[in-house]
């Protein structure tokens, strides 16, 4: 039997903070506490809570994960420092750099108390069905023993790897965190192609969606390259290369996709810090 997950102190259950909970209510974390303003409902024997003044003081966590939107973290560090005190925080924060996360964390600490074990992840929404990609970075004072609990729970929500450096976190923000979107983009695509170009709109929108969940599915099982998976579609002569033709050029989807990544990238530096309250 798997080792039964930590109990978690989740503040934030939105989108992020709620795919990954959804994901380790499969594994039954012990029991846990759920911070957020607007979930129904959380099964027992966790207890969902609408502020962290609601979580008993002698709650002890496993694990803080921090899942609020980089604007509102600070609101809620004073009330979270007792507990960090006694557990390490994962923070899923786009952007916030671990620094700047613990500087504020200290202000809100009693003089004279250790520096918080904090844990830089940066998860996406598939975590919900256990196909997550999560990239963590965790510098001291993590501990061994930090980083193990943090591979633990991230990897009962999809794949984990870990980043020396935490300057590459902003693109792997841009390319995993950000990605799902884009792939839903190309799904929401396809289907709009198709209907301008005269199918129904239920069948565009059936072809556009197994084409990319099937094709997701396949490279998943294979375990080939994408450039070979697209290689064993694309028939010299035929109809993917005209459009691949098209996709390929050097101002097209590479130049585009570059362009877009180095937004999504920029806007992650522009998060590091402290963010005026929205
Ligand atoms: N969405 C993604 O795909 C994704 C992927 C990777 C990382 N992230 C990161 O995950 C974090 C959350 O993003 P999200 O998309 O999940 O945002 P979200 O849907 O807005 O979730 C955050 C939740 O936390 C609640 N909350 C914030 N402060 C609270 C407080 N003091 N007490 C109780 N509840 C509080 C929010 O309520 P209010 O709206 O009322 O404040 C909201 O329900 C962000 O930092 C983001 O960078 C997101
Ligand atoms: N969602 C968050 C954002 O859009 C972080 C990566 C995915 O900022």
């Amino acid at each position: 039997m798997s080792e039964l997950l930590p109990p978690l102190l989740l503040v934030g259950c939105g989108k992020m903070g709620g795919a990954m909970f959804d994901g380790w209510l499969k594994e039954g974390p012990a029991p846990s506490f759920i911070v957020d303003r607007h979930r129904d409902s959380v099964p027992p024997p966790h207890q969902l809570v609408r502020s962290l003044d609601a979580v008993p003081a002698s709650f002890r966590p496993g694990m803080i994960v921090l899942a609020t939107k980089p604007q509102k973290v600070d609101a809620v560090l004073p009330a979270l420092a007792p507990f960090a005190a006694h557990a390490p925080v994962l923070s899923v924060l786009a952007g916030r750099t671990v620094e700047s996360l613990a500087t504020a964390l200290n202000a809100c600490l009693p003089a004279g108390s250790g520096a918080p074990a904090i844990i830089r992840a940066m998860p996406n929404t598939p975590s919900a069905i256990g196909q997550g990609m999560t990239v963590c970075y965790a510098p001291p004072p993590a501990t061994s023993a930090d980083r193990r609990l943090c591979a633990r729970l991230l990897s009962a929500v999809g794949e984990v790897a870990w980043i020396d450096h935490e300057d590459q976190m902003d693109m792997v923000t841009a390319i995993s965190g950000s990605g799902p979107a884009y792939v839903f983009l190309l799904a929401e695509l396809l289907e709009q192609v198709g209907i301008n170009h005269g199918l129904p709109a239920p069948l565009a929108r059936q072809i556009a969606r197994q084409t990319v969940a099937g094709s997701g599915a396949l490279m998943q099982a294979s375990g080939l390259d994408a450039a070979t998976l697209r290689q064993n579609v694309t028939s010299p002569g035929g109809t993917t290369q005209q459009a691949l033709a098209v996709l390929m050029a050097p101002d097209a989807w590479p130049a585009t996709l570059d362009a877009a990544l180095a937004a999504a990238a920029r806007r992650a530096r522009e998060l590091s810090g402290p963010q005026p309250v929205s």
